[in-house]
């Protein structure tokens, strides 16, 4: 039973594919390895989500400085997490064509992926050719309708009832952080004065995504899971493999190896943050290395402005999340790459 998609498929038989950078061009893996300053795996910040009081300006500075951080303390249970890594495995280890039939019917709660991680908003793969394919397949679930997804096969329903546990805890911290943040930034306009609830940081809107990066061996070459990216949400919460490294965040036009460290979880600013607090926090550049010799799961979660909320700032002109998107799924089409992300959003004088 094969359980690799047919294009990942070479890497069991030691073949591996061209390395591409996020141009479409060959990477130069020496200079790269060259670029790694392991030292600063050390300096990233850790923030103690029970301790947030008294933590205020450590947080701030993490986004302001990395764009980027780890979370202990943060309240979701050491078994809920190795449970959800567990049972992702059991699901990646179904034969391709399973999982390809696994989500039919259901393509805008949940989806099956590979080769990208660019999906449109009905969860189809967008690939710009097959140059910009990526060593990776994945799920993707829809959490606002999580609850009512049927799954005809128990091992997704298995995750699918993780995930409702899980949800929770990813609205508690996404919530809890983005209040925090606003605060920081002076802008608790963004905040529903009787709720605390933000059409800024929409819980109804996150989305995650469960990936399996193939190991590649007998590569001396550096390749891809994901390519250079910033995420497009207002914040990305994952929880990656207790023992796998490949997750590389550039810090002062350095990567940076994201070293797993368990029960820790990894948050990142996204766009839609980063343009609400007038580029004061930093929307971080991250990508995926793969290992050499062992695969990787990573579990990550993206929360959104309510999709038609307008951001409005003083760095961009005024657009609502899903025009963003809709950009961004014009560029990856067109180039196979999000170009540019905010930067299609110039501020222009006329928008004062
Ligand atoms: O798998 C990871 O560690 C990160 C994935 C990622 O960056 C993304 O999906 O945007
Ligand atoms: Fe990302």
């Amino acid at each position: 039973m094969e359980s690799l998609p047919p294009s990942l498929r070479h890497l069991n038989h030691h073949q591996a594919p061209p390395t591409i950078n996020h141009n479409g061009n060959s990477t130069n893996p020496t200079k790269d390895k060259d670029n790694q300053d392991q030292e600063y795996d050390l300096a990233v910040p850790i923030i103690d989500l029970q301790s947030l009081s008294h933590e205020k300006s450590k947080l701030d500075e993490a986004c302001k400085e990395w764009g980027f951080f780890r979370l202990v303390n943060h309240g979701i249970p050491l078994t809920l997490l190795n449970q959800l890594q567990d049972q992702a495995k059991q699901m990646f280890s179904l034969s391709f064509d399973t999982k390809q039939a696994s989500c039919n019917g259901n393509s805008t709660t949940a989806s099956y992926f590979w080769g990208t991680p660019a999906l449109t908003t009905s969860g189809t793969a967008l690939t710009g050719g097959p140059q910009n394919a990526h060593l990776v397949e994945g799920f993707s679930f829809s959490m606002g309708q999580i609850s009512q997804f049927q799954p005809q096969l128990p091992e997704l329903e298995s995750f699918r009832l993780l995930l409702v546990e899980y949800g929770k805890h990813l609205s508690r911290i996404a919530t809890t952080l983005f209040e925090e943040l606003v605060k920081s930034l002076e802008l608790k306009n963004l905040l529903d004065p009787l709720s605390s609830k933000s059409s800024y940081l929409d819980v109804n809107t996150g989305n995650v995504r469960v990936y399996r990066y193939p190991s590649c061996p007998d590569s001396n070459d550096v390749r891809w899971g994901i390519n250079e990216h910033t995420d497009s949400s207002v914040l990305s919460i994952l929880s990656q493999d207790d023992q796998v490294s490949g997750l590389e965040v550039l810090k002062d036009h350095k990567w940076v190896t994201v070293k797993p460290i368990p029960n820790t979880m990894i948050i990142n600013i996204g766009d839609m943050m980063q343009a609400l607090s007038d580029d004061t926090y930093k929307s971080v550049f991250h990508r995926v290395k793969i290992n050499n010799n062992k695969e990787r799961i990573s579990i990550c979660y993206f929360v959104f402005p309510d999709g038609d909320v307008k951001i409005e700032s003083s760095k961009y002109k005024p657009f609502s999340y899903n025009e963003f998107r809709a950009q961004v799924q014009k560029d990856i089409k067109e180039t196979g790459n999000k170009v540019a992300g905010l930067s299609r959003f110039p501020r222009n004088n006329k928008d004062n």
